[in-house]
């Protein structure tokens, strides 16, 4: 466990707490003490759940949801992202349709109390406990959100770090149909992704929850930079 936790101890951002418990990493005993604290919020939800959530972020491109597709498969977690959940929103024409599409086309953040329930109704209607919600913090008042609402925080925060240049030409290959996949959208969402990401990271970083992932490579080999984040909690529980 030890050896574990000091070879992850590598992939965490800052160190001011490196490891988030003396014996290991991700010891069950840590796990659960995650859950219930966190629950004295206003959450009633994951009061009754011993949830494992892993917050997936990075810029647009940076591979977030191809990675969660291998975590998925390797792992079982149930994969949430906020972009996919807003889009079937948009889709399903609610009321809020065209004030998100709007959002979405100009590369911002809608607001976090629409974003939060969304992710909610999904986490509260699902069997697994165990989530990768994608995309999410995308800034302070997203996590702030999250945490009143939910009453819980992320076990896990992955973090893939990826060059503008290689964002921008992911984004432009995806060919998926999406309408902010074009140069004028994302130029912006890289804007808001710089001018909003960092106090998201530092946070996590200083509470030792952060894994920063080097983005650069092939799917697969990026894959075996995440693996161990995951197989160390799969030995823990
Ligand atoms: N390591 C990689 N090398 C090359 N292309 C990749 C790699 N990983 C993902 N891609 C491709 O880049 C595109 C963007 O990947 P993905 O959709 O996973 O990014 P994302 O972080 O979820 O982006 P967004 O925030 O815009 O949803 C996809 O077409 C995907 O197939
Ligand atoms: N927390 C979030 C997540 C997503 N959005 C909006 C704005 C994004 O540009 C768009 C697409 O998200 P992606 O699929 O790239 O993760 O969805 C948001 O406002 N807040
Ligand atoms: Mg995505």
């Amino acid at each position: 466990m030890w050896r574990r936790a000091a070879s992850l101890s590598s992939l965490i951002f800052s160190s001011s707490q490196p490891l988030r418990d003396q014996q290991g990493a991700y010891s069950l005993k840590a796990w659960k003490f995650f859950c219930a604290d966190s629950s004295k919020g206003a959450g009633y939800f994951s009061k009754e759940k011993n949830l494992f959530i892993t917050f997936v972020l990075g810029g647009p491109g940076s591979g977030k949801g191809t990675q969660c597709a291998k975590i998925v498969e390797n792992f079982g977690y149930t994969h949430l992202s906020a972009g996919e959940l807003l889009r079937r929103e948009i889709a399903s024409n609610s009321e809020d349709g065209a004030m998100l599409l709007d959002t979405i086309k100009e590369g911002k953040i809608v607001p976090s109390e629409v974003t939060v329930k969304l992710i909610q109704k999904e986490m509260e209607s699902c069997g697994n406990c165990k989530f990768l919600i994608d995309g999410f913090p995308r800034n302070e008042e997203n996590r702030i959100a999250f945490e009143q609402i939910i009453g819980a925080e992320p076990n896990n925060v992955l973090f893939f770090d990826c060059p503008e240049e290689e964002m921008i030409k992911r984004v432009l290959s995806r060919n998926e149909g999406r309408v902010d996949d074009n140069i004028d959208t994302i130029r912006k969402r890289l804007k808001v992704f710089a001018a909003s990401h960092h106090p998201v990271i530092e946070h996590y970083s200083k509470k030792g929850k952060l894994y920063k992932i080097d983005a650069i490579g092939t799917e697969d080999e990026i894959f075996e930079r995440v693996r161990p984040v995951f197989a160390a909690c799969e030995g823990a529980q």
